[in-house]
């Protein structure tokens, strides 16, 4: 009879191995296929917001990679120059501009759109991305609720600036990054701005609805233009969003919570899978108004699916942001 015993460290290391092993399976198998590598973007000229971190880079290094203009439109000049500097050695796309955009100002917005239209005379793809989750209770700096203003008041507006230059490029495409979180989340019409009470989880699905909602009012507002408008659920991603969400982004958590979610959460590469689908696929060309996950349609919300509740908000969002006094 064969009497070998495996010595302790050898079995060890092969247990420790194996698991590491199975669970970068889980995380390929969670994190999705990525988008094949055939479209190419030459000549597109796209724009995505908060692309100096997380998922909005990766979008920006892909898109990069495949040959587009990219504009990174960032609060923070420095981390957007270091992202810029990074994707343009590792993509050998010189065409990455980084251009100051902070969503939580209207006049930031006003600026960027300003200056982006005197450098572009079209814009084929804009990927509203950024995004703050669960912030303290604060106001951006024209008194709008932090998530609510930067998540969806600075992209409506950013969007509306820029819609005759995408017009020009027709047909063209937005995308709108929103969030599973939208299913749990409601518009609360007595007090959209949540000024009465805060509650930093409730203001996140809000302003997330609010992107879905915004999605469809506008896809309805471009029909005929060739202008096309999706909105997208990333997948749950490790990315810096979680920077407000104390226990969760400490160093205990790194420790003891993060190597068990670690399969079953997306790396941010694996979350830009779907945003760049949506930016450049052929076979979304004419797909508007809808709302994917891992490059599937998926069915929204009820209030998601609320005609008359897009048009309200569309309505205080135009007041709100003074549209018209900056078109
Ligand atoms: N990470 C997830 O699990 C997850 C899940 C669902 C949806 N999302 C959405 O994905 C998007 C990207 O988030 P992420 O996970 O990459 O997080 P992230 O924090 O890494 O990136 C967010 C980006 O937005 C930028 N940003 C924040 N405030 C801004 C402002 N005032 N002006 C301009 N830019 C600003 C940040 O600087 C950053 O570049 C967000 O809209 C988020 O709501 C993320």
């Amino acid at each position: 009879m064969f009497n070998y015993k495996i010595p302790k460290p050898v079995l060890y290391s092969s247990v420790i191995a194996g698991t590491f092993g199975f669970a970068c399976l889980i995380k390929e198998w969670i994190g999705g296929e990525r988008y094949p590598a055939i479209t190419q973007a030459n000549g597109k000229v796209i724009v995505i917001t908060g692309s100096n971190t997380g998922i909005g880079k990766e979008t920006a290094w892909e898109l990069a990679r495949r040959g587009a203009k990219v504009y990174m439109a960032c609060r923070d000049m420095k981390r957007c120059e270091e992202a810029r500097e990074s994707i343009v050695v590792s993509t050998k796309n010189k065409y990455v501009y980084c251009r100051q955009c902070d969503l939580s100002s209207m006049k930031s917005i006003a600026e960027f759109a300003t200056k982006f239209k005197k450098e572009e005379e079209k814009l084929d793809v804009l990927i509203n991305n950024a995004g703050v989750m669960r912030t303290p209770n604060s106001k951006t700096q024209d008194g709008f609720e932090m998530q609510l203003g930067v998540n969806h008041l600075g992209h409506f507006l950013l969007t509306n600036l820029l819609l005759n230059h995408l017009k020009v490029a027709s047909p063209s495409r937005i995308i709108n990054v929103s969030s599973v979180a939208h299913l749990r989340g409601e518009i609360n019409k007595e007090d959209l701005n949540s000024d009465k009470s805060y509650d930093p989880s409730t203001a996140y699905a809000q302003s997330k609805l609010a992107n879905v909602l915004f999605t469809k009012e506008l896809a309805k507002r471009l029909e005929g233009t060739g202008v096309t408008v999706n909105a997208v659920h990333p997948g749950i991603v490790d990315t810096e969003i979680i920077r407000h969400m104390g226990f969760f982004n400490s160093w205990i958590s790194t420790i003891l919570i993060k190597p068990f979610v670690w399969p079953f959460i997306k790396g941010p590469r694996q979350g830009a899978q779907t945003s760049i689908f949506l930016a450049i696929d052929p076979i979304v060309e004419k797909t508007t108004g809808k709302y994917f996950n891992n490059y599937l349609e998926e069915e929204v919300s009820a209030s998601a699916q609320d005609t008359s509740l897009a048009r309200w908000l569309w309505l205080v969002s135009e007041k709100w942001t003074k549209l018209q006094e900056h078109l």
